[in-house]
């Protein structure tokens, strides 16, 4: 099995808006671990009134803790640890990418009852999990930046949780600035799922106008 370490963490052509400002050490990345056990206890219990107050004041002096070491997003770690599966984002489905060539990608991915439509993969979940795969692929291989213009879905099979599933993705033709993409998610042989998707590569001014959104907002 590839660990999704030997990957590069970043494409040189990404743009410097999003490359963390802060080295991300393992402590970070166990908490959003710690996160994710949160999110799949709380989804899975059904507490008596007071364990839930008294888990939820739990959680409230968490965030409260967290608040008080809080960043802009251009130096925040979530979601920017490419070098680990799920990116330190506790939202994102625990992706692990395998292989990334200039043309394919493979991962493998497991989901728990959090991420549960019922007895099955949330129909939203699917396209987070293509999204990362197949713009992985998309901004590989030193093409520059592109942006998901669509990705559209086709559901075939229910796809059971807590059972690894397998991922695909494949360039399957360049248009000037356009990428087109196909990926499919399998349980054992049986295709769950299929996308085509399209990455559309950003103009130097519309990366210039992400930089001065990021700088602009709120904190
Ligand atoms: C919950 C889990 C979270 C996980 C953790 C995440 C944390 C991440 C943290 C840190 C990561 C760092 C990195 C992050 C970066 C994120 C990037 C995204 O997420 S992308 C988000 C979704 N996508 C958009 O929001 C695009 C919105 N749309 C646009 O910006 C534009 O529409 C864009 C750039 C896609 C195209 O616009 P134009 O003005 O540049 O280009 P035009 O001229 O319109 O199109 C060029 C060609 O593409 C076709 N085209 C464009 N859109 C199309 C469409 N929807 N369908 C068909 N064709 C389309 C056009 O017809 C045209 O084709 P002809 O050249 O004429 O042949």
């Amino acid at each position: 099995m590839t660990e999704s370490t030997t990957l590069d963490i970043w494409n040189p052509g990404w743009p410097d808006p999003f490359r963390p400002t802060v080295d991300a050490d393992d402590e970070y990345a166990d908490l959003v671990d710690a996160l994710r056990e949160v999110q799949e206890a709380v989804t899975r219990s059904l507490p008596t009134p007071e364990a839930a107050a008294e888990a939820a004041a739990t959680l409230r002096e968490v965030a409260r803790q967290m608040r008080s070491h809080e960043v802009d997003e251009d130096t925040q770690i979530a979601g920017k640890r490419w070098d680990i599966p799920g990116k330190a984002h506790a939202l994102a489905p625990v992706l692990h990418i395998d292989t990334v060539t200039d043309t394919t990608a493979t991962g493998r991915v497991t989901v728990g009852r959090f991420h549960s439509g019922r007895y099955a993969m949330n129909g939203g979940v699917t396209p987070l999990i293509f999204d990362e795969l197949l713009a992985r692929l998309a901004n590989s291989a030193g093409r520059p930046w592109g942006r998901t213009a669509y990705l559209n879905v086709n559901f075939r099979a229910l796809a059971p949780l807590h059972t690894e599933l397998t991922v695909t993705a494949e360039l399957v033709g360049q248009e000037g600035r356009k990428r087109f993409l196909r990926g499919a998610m399998y349980h054992g042989d049986i295709l769950v799922a299929d996308v085509d998707g399209l990455w559309v590569e950003l103009k130097p001014e519309q990366t210039q106008n992400i930089s001065k959104d990021l700088e602009g907002r709120d904190r």
